[in-house]
């Protein structure tokens, strides 16, 4: 018996990527064999587009190394929920707050909050452990009345889904697939077509109450909304269902608007959940914590119990900080027209971060430690915390140095001094709205340390990798959770606007990492970071700089043509090199694709996709970045539109897939690349030559050229789209201005 219980709740498994090890290598090989072509090689080499490939060609070298080691050791777990009910019983579970954001009533329709909330309500857990948080920066009427109409339906949803087992618990997914579902059991499709009605019972309730200009009478519990604006208002904290400790009701569910003023900074997604982390430390102040975007939904019931097999483990205990699920969307766009899907990604870099120190925290299906949170170090307790986070050696916080810490409200500050001590909490206090208001207000964090050592951290719009970065620079390791059904689903961008928007706000938030004092190398230098980790930082936290030289490397050829020299080694043996290089990559890119399941269509959508969103969301983050390092303009976070219902495209649609422009200047360095390469195939078929006594180029040049052109292809349509599907005017001659400059100064530094 004493053995059983010693045995660990889950286990790492190695995952065996020889092929991809392989190709990996052999790539580095042609990139080395490459560099050290050009450094040999001379002759009338050492011309001015030879150095620049040269240096273009050392930064996807080193960039290449670090995606190498990344990817080296992948790993995953696999948890044992039978050991877990054996060590724990149900009684002992501990407790876990749910954290849910969302900030925009437009952008996201209530219905798909409603739904998150849904499925959360009706995890396979003790109801009476479970509390529901959702944050609502949208300060929104309708998002309150919806999650109130949704409570009411929770009480026959939450029964039906346990009692029948149901495994989606979000009923706009479950009910998508029309009765399939009717299992063989006495009454089943008596309730479930109950249920269905009760759902779109709910479901036109928010919609008719969506379309009035006033949603709800401004009467009763809405009053508080009359006089809100949205930058503008007090906190407002409702809780809509109270649990007074039964297991077999629902969890509670608490909403909550934080108070803003335009005179304070809300530092978007992060400032909401610390608000959350007080409130809910007030009233439940649970060990754990899940927190979700509100357009994620329970897909795996079980998922809490697989996520505490990983903390709970006496291992895990000491040294996990948090259990990341993974994301995964439904209702994708055929073959990822977008590339947003992110399937091979994660599965061999995310693997392989899951094999190093820890997979990154990616701010949505993630179990987090309170205590972690509240800025604790691993494998010690308050006793042996790092001094710069305020904890002493050797003593516990004196009160003064708590409330420096954590702010003034004596009901806070009591219920982390529990979490600090690892002391059990009373559940079942009802909130104190007094202290509640003041957790929740915009200068309760005024001179402590919210944001800087406890709590989500601020200064990035990726708080998320921000955020987890801290934990693993205190010495803490991460697990990745992928039980089998996949724990969670979201939704993702549904055109290229949004994931182009996304992919901006990713790769400048994760470069302002890279700048700030929270940067992967003081980690590791200074901080407990290991030395893997670190380079896998690197590799993303560097996302907006890679625009730089594929911009450069992309421009080359035309230049080329137009200039009439060489950039590659077109005549001798040594055109193998790159050649090579450009098959083999490929090749490894698409047997990665094809070994997780995805079309040969998906993965040129993913390559076409890569070389845009680099080129011009990523390039467009830099350009933020470098702004905002000026102090010329702050970054913002801008919200991703969340569909309303899973899009019944009937296939037939020929515009799925399309893409559609806007003035955006992120068109704007696309545009300028395609005008770029047309005019130097357009001079090369002509034989126009601008300078006669060039070195001239050979058929890399119009090879690499037509690539280009070939992954731009969604722009070159676009200069024929019509209405939304076409380039705006703007931005075709603010492009065919650059253009032309691009071609008039080549030819100005070739002197003839
Ligand atoms: O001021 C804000 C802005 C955003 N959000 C919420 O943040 C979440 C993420 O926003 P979304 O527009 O869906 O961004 P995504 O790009 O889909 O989010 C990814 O990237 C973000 C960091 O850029 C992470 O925070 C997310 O967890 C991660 O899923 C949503 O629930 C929003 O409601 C707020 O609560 N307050
Ligand atoms: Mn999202």
């Amino acid at each position: 018996m004493v053995k059983q219980n010693s045995l660990p709740l889950y286990e790492k498994i190695w995952i065996k990527h020889t092929f991809s090890r392989v190709m990996d290598s052999f790539i580095l090989l042609l990139l080395l064999l490459l560099l050290g072509y050009r450094v040999s090689s001379h002759g009338n080499h050492h011309t001015f587009p030879w150095f620049l490939a040269f240096l273009c060609e050392s930064w996807f070298t080193i960039t290449w190394i670090t995606t190498m080691t990344t990817k080296w050791t992948p790993a995953r777990t696999n948890t044992f929920l039978d050991r877990l009910s054996r060590r724990i019983s149900e009684v002992k579970l501990p407790a876990l707050d749910l954290f849910v954001t969302t900030a925009d009533p437009v952008l996201e329709p209530p219905i798909i909050t409603v739904n998150t909330v849904l499925s959360l309500l009706a995890l396979d857990y003790p109801s009476n452990k479970l509390a529901c948080y959702v944050s609502d920066d949208g300060c929104s009427r309708l998002t309150f009345y919806a999650l109130q109409e949704a409570t009411k339906f929770a009480e026959f949803w939450v029964p039906f889904c346990k009692k029948y087992n149901v495994q989606c618990r979000a009923p706009f997914r479950y009910f998508c697939d029309e009765a399939a579902d009717y299992k063989d059991l006495p009454g089943f499709k008596h309730d479930w077509l109950k249920m269905k009605e009760g759902y779109e019972q709910l479901s036109s309730r928010i919609e008719n109450a969506a379309e009035k200009s006033v949603p709800c009478q401004l009467m009763g519990e809405f009053d508080v909304f009359s006089q809100t604006e949205v930058k503008d208002h007090p906190t407002i904290i409702k809780v809509i269902r109270e649990n007074k400790g039964l297991s077999d009701t629902m969890p509670r569910i608490v909403y909550v608007s934080r108070e803003k003023s335009s005179k304070h900074s809300h530092h978007h997604k992060a400032g909401a959940m610390n608000v959350l982390t007080r409130i809910s430390g007030l009233m439940t102040n649970a060990p754990f914590i899940l927190n979700l975007d509100c357009d994620m939904y329970v897909n795996n019931p079980k998922i809490v119990l697989h996520a505490l097999c990983i903390l709970l483990d006496s291992k895990g205990e000491k040294e996990v900080a948090f259990a990341q699920c993974p994301q995964r969307f439904y209702d994708a766009v055929k073959d990822d027209a977008y590339g947003n899907q992110l399937v091979a990604l994660p599965m061999y870099i995310g693997g392989g971060f899951a094999g190093l120190q820890g997979i990154i925290y990616a701010g949505t299906n993630c179990f987090h430690r309170r205590k972690v949170i509240y800025g604790l170090s691993p494998n010690q307790d308050i006793q042996n915390a790092n001094k710069d986070h305020g904890f002493t050696k050797g003593t516990l916080l004196s009160e003064k140095e708590t409330v420096q810490i954590f702010g003034t409200s004596k009901g806070f500050v009591a219920s982390a001094t529990h979490i600090l001590k690892g002391t059990t909490f009373d559940l079942y206090k009802s909130l104190d709205l007094e202290d509640a208001a003041k957790v929740a207000s915009c200068d309760y964090e005024y001179n402590t340390a919210w944001g800087k050592q406890v709590g989500w951290l601020y200064g990035s719009t990726s708080e998320d990798v921000l955020t987890g970065l801290k934990f693993h620079t205190k010495g803490w390791r991460s697990e990745l959770c992928s039980p089998d059904p996949i724990a969670f689903m979201g939704c993702s961008p549904q055109d290229n606007l949004g994931q182009m928007a996304q992919h901006k706000r990713w790769s400048s938030g994760l470069f302002d990492i890279f700048l700030s004092k929270h940067c992967p190398i003081f980690g590791t230098l200074f901080g407990k970071l290991q030395f893997r980790e670190c380079l896998a930082y690197i590799w993303i936290t560097n996302w907006a700089l890679r625009s730089l030289p594929e911009i450069c490397y992309a421009l080359l050829p035309a230049y080329c043509i137009i200039t009439n020299s060489s950039f590659l080694p077109n005549k001798e043996l040594g055109m193998w090199i790159p050649a090579t290089l450009f098959a083999v990559y490929n090749i490894s890119t698409l047997s990665e694709h094809i070994k997780s399941g995805l079309s040969f269509r998906t993965w040129w959508n993913n390559q076409r996709m890569g070389r845009i969103t680099t080129m011009n969301s990523c390039f467009l983050g830099f350009l933020a970045i470098i702004l905002k390092q000026l102090r010329i303009s702050d970054t913002v976070f801008e919200i991703t539109k969340k569909e309303q219902l899973p899009s019944n495209d009937d296939g037939s649609n020929e515009n799925v897939g399309r893409f559609i422009f806007n003035e955006s200047l992120i068109f704007l360095p696309g545009t300028t690349i395609l005008f770029v390469q047309l005019t130097a195939l357009f001079m090369s078929c002509l034989g126009w030559k601008l300078i006669k006594n060039g070195e001239g180029f050979g058929v890399g040049e119009v090879f690499c050229s037509a690539y280009v052109v070939l992954c731009y292809l969604p722009f070159l349509k676009g200069l024929f789209g019509k209405g939304k599907y076409g380039i705006p005017f703007s931005t075709i001659w603010k492009s065919m201005v650059l253009a032309f400059l691009f071609v008039h100064i080549c030819s100005g530094t070739v002197s003839n």
